[in-house]
């Protein structure tokens, strides 16, 4: 088991237009952390959330600031959860931060360049590498594409996506078995062999990845993305499997909705937005609670999904995007506030092992065929599933002979075999049942007097009563006549 918080990295978004000085700081001379400081612009200070104060200083684990590039993002990033995830660890990076911030610039990367080429595919390029170079296991590889609109989950892979709209398509729903495992319906996972499989999968998702325009941003996301690779892995001959998943999230924006200025449906959906942010901030804020039992992962789909992710069995990571311009000063302190939360929230994370049941089922196949065929050899006939019809005629015939038999010493000899062993205790029942079987006749129960003593039978009993009259009758004789009496004694002795 693994436990570690969740590690958060910020990345500062480069500037087009000439940026005003002195608007944040990075401070990387701190030991194990990086500092950002955000200045407050003088005109901005005043009705700002806390006017007394002139700055806010933000600890990240690393921050990437205007020239980093996404090699850097990559390398330090992306690589090390690849890597566990290789080994049977889950992962995530998620990606946090307003519209334009460079989410999806960092989750997926830009089409201009392929140097632009984000963290999806680097990660897709290094865990196929890594596949082909160990041949000690065998692995297989799934792509699913989740995308959360309006808290509606679809299947960004399926492929009536582009022929139907929105609506009409079925929406991925969650199911939790008892041991609260979340399973979602709807949600293909389709299996990728090599890097180029997985990459036309990742094209596929993002040509159906519902875009929309608000004034903030040309090209704005209004939807949550959640791309998994699934990873099983098995060294051959071995029935324990790994399997482990990397969710890579890029949320959509993270702003306010006064402040986008939008109406009608994109309203609508900023709400949504708002709300499911609103709900993972209080599963962040639950979770960094000391001793708190309850974690609100239900409200909202999202925090359903990445349950694990957050506080659970996983190695998460948070990349917190800022566009870092002076009128995006709130939002850029409102992220760099909640990844400071977030940093709080320790994950335990382990090895995700199971023993294949087919590889099981395989395997005790082969055992009772090699047993069989043991017993064959020690037996010298070959032993079928079932007893032949041919057998079971004989053996009843056996049975009824031994039943018929009035020698008390007679056996029924069927040898060890216990289908025969068993068989004869069948047809023994069944006879008896087809039988009458005369109801036992009850003892008549031993009546005791007061005494504790048995009394005598009644024959017996007669017989003692004569003896004992026929005594007295002796008795009174020889009273009676005295000179009788002695010659009697005289006789006895
Ligand atoms: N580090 C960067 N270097 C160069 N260009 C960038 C960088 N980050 C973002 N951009 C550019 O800025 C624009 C907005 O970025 P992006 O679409 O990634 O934002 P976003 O946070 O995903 O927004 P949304 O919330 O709407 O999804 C894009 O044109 C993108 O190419």
């Amino acid at each position: 088991m693994v436990k570690q918080t969740i590690q958060i990295f910020a990345r500062v978004k480069p500037t087009s237009r000439k940026q005003p000085q002195g608007i944040y700081s990075v401070d990387e001379d701190e030991k194990s952390v990086a500092a950002l400081e955000i200045i407050l612009p003088r005109d901005l200070a005043e009705g700002f959330v806390n006017n007394k104060r002139e700055s806010y200083k933000f600890k990240f684990q690393r921050i990437f600031d205007q020239e980093s590039k996404q090699e850097d993002i990559f390398d330090i990033i992306a690589k090390p959860v690849a890597e566990s995830v290789l080994s049977g660890y889950n992962g995530t990076i998620f990606a946090y931060g307003q519209t334009g911030s460079g989410k999806t610039f960092t989750i997926t990367g830009g089409a201009e360049r392929y140097s632009d080429r984000g963290i999806i595919p680097r990660t897709l390029s290094y865990i196929f590498e890594q596949l082909q170079k160990d041949s000690r296991k065998m692995y297989t590889t799934h792509i699913s594409y989740l995308e959360i609109y309006n808290e509606c989950g679809y299947d960004l892979l399926d492929p009536r996506h582009e022929a139907s709209s929105l609506e009409d398509l079925p929406k991925v729903t969650i199911l939790e078995d008892p041991d609260q495992n979340i399973h979602l319906k709807n949600l293909s996972l389709q299996q990728a062999t090599t890097e180029e499989e997985a990459l036309n999968l990742l094209f596929l998702g993002d040509t159906n990845r519902m875009i929309a325009e608000t004034p903030m941003n040309q090209a704005s996301t209004r939807s949550h993305c959640i791309f998994t690779v699934h990873i099983s892995s098995k060294e051959p001959g071995s029935a324990i499997v790994r399997h482990a998943k990397l969710h890579l999230v890029d949320l959509a924006g993270s702003e306010r909705v006064a402040k986008t200025g939008v109406g009608g449906q994109l309203l609508t959906e900023a709400k949504y937005i708002n709300l499911s942010l609103h709900y993972l901030e209080q599963v962040i804020i639950a979770l960094a609670e000391k001793h708190r039992s309850h974690i609100p992962y239900r409200n909202s789909m999202m925090t359903n999904v990445l349950r694990d992710s957050l506080g659970g069995n996983c190695m998460t990571t948070m990349i917190a995007t800022l566009s870092l311009e002076k009128r995006n000063i709130d939002e850029s302190i409102s992220t760099c506030r909640f990844a400071q939360r977030v940093a709080l929230i320790k994950n335990e994370a382990v090895l995700n092992e199971e023993i294949d049941p087919r590889l099981t089922i395989i395997r005790l196949k082969k055992e009772i065929q090699e047993l069989k065929d043991e017993l064959a050899i020690v037996t010298g006939e070959q032993r079928t599933e079932e007893l032949t019809q041919v057998e079971l005629d004989k053996l009843e015939e056996q049975i009824r002979s031994f039943l018929e038999d009035q020698d008390p010493e007679s056996r029924l000899e069927v040898g060890s075999d216990m289908r025969k062993i068993h068989h004869c205790f069948h047809y023994l029942k069944k006879l008896l049942s087809e039988r009458k079987i005369p109801e036992k006749s009850e003892p008549s129960p031993e009546i005791k007097d007061q005494d504790g003593e048995v009394p005598l039978k009644e024959e017996e009993f007669k017989k003692l009563r004569d003896i004992l009259k026929q005594r007295d009758n002796e008795i009174s004789i020889l009273s009676e006549i005295p000179g009788k009496r002695g010659k009697e004694q005289i006789k006895y002795q």
